[in-house]
């Protein structure tokens, strides 16, 4: 069963910036997509989108359908039924979430009582069964945010997101302020998570890696679109996009002109959202870019075994030789 569709969504924010331009992704129920790109890419922007979080400053155009249902046309009442029921959201850095003059129980509380009609007793059981479900001990409940540390505040966000028993959580980078042990902890307890109560995730990450070992798909982001989308596995080990394999770190060294190209940074930053160069906007920073790429953009298009690519060089088939045909008398020849 289809759980989240996507459908040419496109977000400009006042002063010309194409944050988000026509990326459609489709998530069946439990299913854990991760979306990675580097900052400036568009993956909060994309995150706000689906829960219709976004500032008055942001013109929204597509489909965003969450059970069937249009979140991007819905009316305000439907809208914050479906943000703790249908979906909710993990944001990076609970301590700038958290209402700091609140205990974190009664901040949990506060959707149950709202949402779910529940009595204030009702409510305390809940909190204190999210707690534990979480990791924590139900007195922490009694705590203020800056008594916790910032894993345990981590913590208390999730159970807040899940206060509502929503069948969708968008994480947008769950563990960015957490050291590496405590993110794989928040990392294991999420998966743990969406898999028992069979949750829909999208997860929104810099760190390709992270979303492998938590994801089943991968999208990756270049500039507001997606660049680049499939099994999680593949994505990482062999993505087929340059800026795939620029973030996977798995360019090829020997004999190939990527050979240029760090493998674990990748020089230069994304285009400012207001200015994108013309064609495939990735190709100023692209090794392999043929010229072609400075003139054309490319379609997402299928890439074979459930794979989806936006480059020249990437055919059907996701055969890098498809591309011979595509580009001859179009300028330079493919160096391979
Ligand atoms: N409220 C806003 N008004 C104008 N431009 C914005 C606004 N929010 C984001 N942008 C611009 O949209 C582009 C995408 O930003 P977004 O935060 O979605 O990217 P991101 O990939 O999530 O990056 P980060 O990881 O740094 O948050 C950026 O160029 C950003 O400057």
């Amino acid at each position: 069963m289809t759980l989240l569709q996507v459908r040419d969504l496109t977000v400009t924010y006042d002063g010309g910036a194409r944050a988000v331009r026509g990326v459609d992704l489709t998530l069946a129920a439990g299913q854990k997509l991760g979306v990675a790109g580097e900052s400036g890419c568009g993956k909060s922007t994309l995150a706000l989108a689906l829960l219709r979080l976004l500032p008055a400053s942001a013109k929204v155009t597509g489909e965003v359908l969450l059970g069937g249902e249009d979140v991007l046309t819905m009316k305000w009442g439907r809208v914050r039924a479906v943000r703790w029921a249908g979906a909710s959201i993990v944001f990076q850095g609970a301590m700038h979430s958290l209402n700091a003059v609140h205990r974190v129980g009664d901040q949990i509380a506060e959707p149950i009582l709202l949402h779910k009609r529940a009595t204030r007793e009702g409510a305390r059981r809940k909190v204190a069964e999210l707690l534990e479900h979480v990791g924590l001990p139900a007195a922490r409940a009694a705590s203020y945010p800056h008594e916790l540390s910032g894993g345990q505040r981590q913590r208390v966000m999730i159970a807040m997101a899940l206060a509502c028993d929503p069948e969708l959580i968008v994480a947008d980078e769950p563990t960015t302020a957490l050291d590496v042990m405590i993110q794989a902890q928040i990392l294991g307890l999420i998966s743990r998570l969406v898999a028992e109560q069979d949750l829909g995730l999208v997860m929104i990450s810099h760190d390709l890696a992270v979303l492998a070992d938590t994801c089943d798909r991968l999208a990756v982001m270049y500039a507001g679109r997606v660049v680049e989308e499939g099994p999680a596995a593949q994505v990482y080990a062999d993505a087929l996009h340059p800026y795939g394999k620029a973030l996977s770190g798995s360019f090829p060294t020997i004999g190939d002109p990527a050979s240029r190209f760090a493998p674990r940074g990748l020089p230069g930053d994304p285009p400012d959202p207001a200015a994108l160069p013309p064609g495939c906007t990735f190709h100023p920073r692209c090794p392999v870019a043929l010229d072609v790429c400075a003139r054309d953009d490319q379609e997402l298009r299928p890439a074979g075994a459930g794979r989806r690519a936006a480059c020249v060089r990437v055919g059907r088939t996701g055969a890098a030789e498809d591309v011979r045909a595509r580009v001859r008398g179009q300028g330079r020849e493919p160096e391979h």
